[in-house]
């Protein structure tokens, strides 16, 4: 038996990541009464930080902001959370089938600056086929995908067959599977996992031109979920996961490992296999069952590995890199120039991963900095720290960065996805229609979640 508490709540937010903190915190603004229930013993979700002893923070989940980015920036300008341009001073390494080149210029689906050594016909395939894939995106309407012949169609392929058929080169093909491995593209996926639909969408409501990692937060951005959380003291509660959801017109029963809640609402914000998890009584309306059964999260680890000084600087590298090596495909420069250190942060996704997982921990070490030593030299396998973060291993989030679309996923069940059910509403970056996967997209799912229910509750 469980505690029952009598207080009863206009809305209890489940999850308190970032959505769920904003979403309780814009009601509690407007004078509701709220209440966070979250399963970790941390708020923040996969906004989750943390200091090393060289005075360094790392951001163990995630880290860029853009400049379209408009609420998260609101967001950080309201704490006077100071920003930095990332670091990308100098040249970008490429490693590709064993080759080594360094450029003065960046790709990640567009191109900027230098074009790398790579070969005419090989980097004319690659151009060329994103221009194609770019008109393809321009020929879906905004907003989330609908179900008709032509998105349906789209929806009906993997993103590997279009690499297949849209690209002739070696090069050409991996231009394209690491845009949907190691950049994400929402995900991020190997591209025969992820819908066609689903990475043109990315592309027009998340897009790589848009420049999402254009900067860096002073102190991380791991700061963020106890700022929040200090306006809504003792209104969360942490360690306790919510396991079953009773609801009927007047309201919500919400059941955790220790208490009963009773609220007007309930808005459920976490990943949507999460929210698939707990039990609903009664049951969801099959359509929400079938689609939690289908929006998997990508298969992603977040090493975050720092030196003494960016030693990379000295030989004219930038820190950032790109390639298919063995295990790393990007590597960032994360270093915040008012610490000092030097921090790299990469990224062993899809079946690396999978293959990386399943070795001993000083295997998984050796292999990211012998990766980084072909990236940046030598000084890569002398690291003053080194922090492995398995995502896909944490059973509270199951993956990083978001959730992605396997092929007919969201022309059978998208609805679903952000359809409410009775008195329980969704939250969450994985249903937003501007920059889902990001924190942007979590934002404004929170605030939207937070503007329905006071709207709501004003009706009541
Ligand atoms: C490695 C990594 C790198 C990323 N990089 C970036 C980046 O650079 N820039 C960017 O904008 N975005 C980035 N992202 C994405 C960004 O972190 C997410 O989009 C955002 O934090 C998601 O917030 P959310 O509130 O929607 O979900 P979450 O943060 O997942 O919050 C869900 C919450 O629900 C809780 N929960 C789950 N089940 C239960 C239950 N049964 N009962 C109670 N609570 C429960 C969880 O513990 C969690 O706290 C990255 C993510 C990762 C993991
Ligand atoms: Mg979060």
């Amino acid at each position: 038996m469980t505690n029952l508490q009598w207080t009863s709540y206009d809305c209890i937010v489940v999850g308190a990541g970032l959505a769920g903190l904003i979403a309780a915190r814009n009601l509690q603004r407007r004078g509701h009464q709220v209440l966070v229930i979250e399963a970790r013993n941390r708020y923040g979700g996969r906004m989750s930080g943390q200091y090393l002893p060289s005075g360094q923070w790392i951001d163990r989940g995630g880290q860029w902001v853009g400049p379209t980015q408009e609420r998260f920036l609101a967001l950080l300008d309201e704490y006077k959370i100071r920003r930095f341009p990332s670091p990308n001073q100098g040249k970008t390494v490429l490693v590709f089938n064993n080759k080594r080149y360094e450029f003065n210029g960046f790709f990640q689906g567009f191109h900027e600056g230098e074009v790398p050594d790579i070969g005419t016909e090989e980097w004319q395939d690659a151009m060329s086929a994103w221009a194609r894939f770019q008109e393809l995106a321009k020929t879906l309407p905004s907003g989330y995908p609908q179900s008709n012949d032509h998105t349906k169609k789209l929806d009906s392929k993997t993103f590997a067959q279009w690499i297949e058929e849209n690209t002739s080169t070696d090069f050409g093909q991996w231009y394209f599977a690491y845009m949907a491995r190691a950049v994400g593209f929402l995900g991020p996926a190997e591209p025969q996992q992820v819908s066609l639909l689903h990475v043109l969408w990315g592309q027009n409501c998340a897009a790589q031109a848009e420049h999402p990692e254009a900067e860096l937060i002073h102190g991380g951005a791991g700061q963020i979920p106890d700022k929040i959380a200090a306006e809504l003291g003792e209104r969360i509660r942490l360690g306790e996961p919510v396991f079953r959801l009773n609801y009927d017109s007047a309201g919500v029963t919400i059941e955790t490992s220790q208490n009963t809640f009773t609220a007007q609402f309930a808005i459920i914000a976490m990943p949507p296999h999460l929210a698939g998890r707990i039990i609903y009584h009664p049951p969801l309306p099959p359509q929400r069952e079938q689609l939690t059964q289908r929006v998997p999260m990508g298969c992603c680890a977040k090493v975050l590995i720092s030196y003494e000084q960016p030693f990379w600087r000295k030989q004219g590298l930038a820190g950032v890199a790109q390639g298919n090596c063995q295990w790393l495909e990007l590597c960032a420069d994360s270093s915040d120039p008012e610490t000092g250190v030097g921090v790299i942060a990469t990224f062993v996704v899809g079946d690396r991963y999978s293959r990386w997982r399943s070795m001993s921990s000083p295997a998984r070490r050796a292999a990211v900095l012998s990766d980084l030593a072909i990236y940046f030299g030598q000084e890569a396998l002398l690291p003053i720290s080194y922090d492995e973060v398995d995502w896909p291993g944490d059973p509270w989030t199951g993956g990083a960065y978001s959730a992605f679309m396997p092929p007919g996923v969201w022309t059978s069940f998208g609805e679903a996805l952000f359809t409410p059910v009775g008195p329980i509403h969704w939250a969450g970056t994985e249903m937003a229609d501007r920059w889902p996967g990001f924190f942007e997209g979590a934002i404004r799912t929170g605030e939207a979640a937070a503007d329905r229910i006071a709207f709501l509750l004003r009706e009541k």
